[in-house]
């Protein structure tokens, strides 16, 4: 008998329509339910019909989880949904926003404040398709990326997220969507989710709308701007990942004029699925139901009525999923959610397992383990650090450029926090949610990357990560590299007023290169744009802005030996105080340190 839901020769429409008529209703809201992984078992899946599992920020089966160790998780619970009544499989969600970085061994890329400062949207679409090979192979099908947030604000703890604070900039990264889930064919209807399939994943375009608006850039905070502006600035980059098949969009944390994203009916129903024509799935954030009162989670089947109702699809729950389904049962038994929003919500989530052709390819790939960390995608992560770093200062005098530098100097420092620090390089929403300090998975720091640029040179190299006058006196230096900058921070722990260089940063540019005198090239590494004092500016001899560079240190030698040209032009506005911020470069006043846009060459 030809069972139409499971004959992939028929049109997704007919899969959809014919497996939503089998469906009862306990199976409908199964289905609109995400949980996360420490909660998850077979079973659950099995017998509530739970539509998806997430990994929460650095959440793994074990400390240094390999893919093949993450594979054998999420087939284990696979196989509890496919031995449900209906088999509908699951799709597993993790935040791979740089690579699939939950996973140990690999690839790191930058983070995205420095591909925005690439400008080179190829280069973003192959770094979507290698991180969609590397999270598959971990048996992951759906990744929470692009973070396509216009950050307005450096204050904000997830500058680092964005692509940079012009909307035509952001607009172009969002070739990171057909990276991720493949090109849709040129008939591919508009708004209708596309993944081209086992090699790709499902893409989640974040967070609807206007998280990067905020008022002085708080995290979750409310974006005051009437509807025009929020269009122009905040709305574009999701047209752009409609057209381009995005699977999913996630709902923001932040209010708009202060009504909550998430309970947002007209931006959620009535613009994002209604005008732009959105056909995947509106999904949560996580917890977001339990944070529209106060104590948290408290009243939460008033939250679950006006978030579904708002049109959201599926919910990050992610731990207390009896509750919502409790909640979510009642609600349409009362009539106070209406049979057809969720018949609206359980279609949009099987056209998208349709259409990521879930049902005929439910299991990990093992073939894909050989790829992850191969040395094919660190060269590309390796070239997206080259191009991403920006050249602030190249010199005291213009007609003296300091950089490139000398790789057969005599005697060469190499000092900072973060010369020798992997996990600071990679920054958040790596190995853990907030990031670590450390050799937290395979990589090349900056120090290691000096050294192999070096190579068997006759010359000296001298690592200290906190030198002092006296430590450097006499040292005859040719030149020293200083790396200074942030330590790893995630979402409102990152959420900073004052903006200056942590760990005395400064402080130790002035002492090495005034102080000390020695001749110095200052490296920050950051997720945004820091206080840079006159004085610090004035001491150095080169200064270079790295962003989160990732995995490869290497991109960072490869220019500043000059085996490269510096290609990087920034894409945030570089402030002189936070009394400026937030900054807007259409504006007379505008009166930056460095504009958007600055990057020097090293050549000319
Ligand atoms: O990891 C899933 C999502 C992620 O995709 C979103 O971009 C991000 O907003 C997000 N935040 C959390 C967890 N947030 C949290 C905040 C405070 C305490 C505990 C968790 C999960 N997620």
């Amino acid at each position: 008998m030809n069972v139409v839901y499971k004959n992939a020769n028929e049109p997704i429409e007919a899969r959809v329509k014919d497996l939503l008529s089998r469906m009862t209703l306990k199976e409908k809201l199964g289905q609109m339910t995400q949980i996360e992984r420490s909660v998850a078992t077979p079973a659950a899946i099995r017998d509530l019909c739970i539509g998806s599992v997430l990994s929460g920020g650095g959440s793994k089966p074990f400390n240094n989880a390999t893919s093949a160790d993450w594979a054998d998780m999420v087939d284990g619970l696979q196989k509890g949904a496919i031995d449900s009544r209906l088999g509908i499989p699951i799709f597993y969600g993790s935040d791979a926003v740089h690579g699939n970085n939950n996973v140990y061994g690999t690839t790191i890329f930058p983070h995205n404040v420095g591909l925005g400062a690439t400008r080179d949207p190829d280069l973003v679409e192959k770094i979507g398709a290698a991180t969609a090979l590397e999270t598959r192979a971990s048996g992951v099908q759906y990744a929470f990326a692009p973070c396509i947030a216009v950050c307005k604000d450096p204050r904000w703890g997830r500058c680092y997220e964005s692509y940079g604070e012009d909307t035509q900039l952001v607009r172009k990264m969002t070739s990171l969507v057909t990276g991720l889930q493949g090109k849709p064919p040129q008939d591919h209807p508009y708004g209708y989710p596309y993944v081209a399939g086992r090699n790709n994943v499902m893409a989640s375009a974040k967070h609807y709308v206007g998280d990067g608006g905020t008022d002085k850039g708080k995290n979750e905070g409310n974006t005051i701007i009437d509807y025009e502006n929020l269009e122009k600035i905040h709305m574009l980059p999701y047209q752009d990942c409609i057209s381009k098949g995005v699977c999913t969009v996630m709902a923001s944390y932040s209010s708009w004029n202060g009504t909550k994203l998430h309970s947002h009916r007209y931006l959620l129903t009535d613009i994002l699925k209604e005008k732009l024509g959105f056909k995947g799935i509106v999904i949560s954030d996580w917890e977001a139901l339990d944070r529209f009162h106060s104590p948290h989670g408290s009243n939460y089947r008033s939250a679950v009525l006006s978030a579904v109702n708002a049109g959201v699809d599926m919910v990050m729950v992610p731990f207390r999923y009896e509750l919502f389904l409790e909640d979510l049962s009642y609600l349409v038994e009362s009539g106070e959610i209406s049979m057809s929003r969720i018949d609206d919500a359980v279609e949009r989530i099987l056209r998208v397992k349709f259409a990521a052709k879930l049902f005929e390819y439910p299991m990990s790939d093992r073939s894909l383990l050989d790829i992850v960390g191969c040395k094919q995608h660190r060269e590309l992560a390796r070239e997206a650090v080259r191009k991403s770093l920006v050249l602030l200062k190249n010199g005291k005098d213009p007609r003296k450029p300091f950089l490139p530098l000398n790789k057969n100097a005599k005697k060469i420092l190499v000092a900072g926090k973060h010369a020798d620090d992997l996990g600071y390089q990679c920054g958040g929403w790596t190995a853990t949610w907030e990031g670590t300090s450390g050799r937290i998975t395979v990589g090349t720091t900056i120090l290691d990357a000096v050294k192999e640029a070096i190579g068997n040179n006759n010359t000296e190299v001298i690592y200290e990560e906190n030198p002092t006058t006296e430590s450097l006196s006499g040292q005859d230096f040719s030149y020293a590299i200083v790396a200074v900058g942030e330590a790893p921070y995630v979402e409102s722990g990152g959420d900073n007023s004052d903006l200056t260089i942590p760990f005395n940063g400064e402080e130790l540019l002035k002492l090495v290169a005034s102080e000390s005198g020695i001749p110095t090239l200052g490296i920050l590494i950051s997720g945004r744009p820091l206080v840079l004092e006159a004085s610090v500016v004035e001491a150095l001899d080169g200064l270079v802005a790295g962003w989160l560079p990732g995995s490869e240190g290497n991109g960072i030698t490869d220019v500043i030996f000059g085996d490269y040209e510096f290609h990087g032009k920034l894409p945030v506005s570089w402030f002189k105080s936070v009394d400026q911020l937030p900054m807007d470069s259409q504006q007379n006043l505008y009166d930056p340190l460095f504009p958007i846009g600055y990057g020097l060459k090293c050549k000319n």
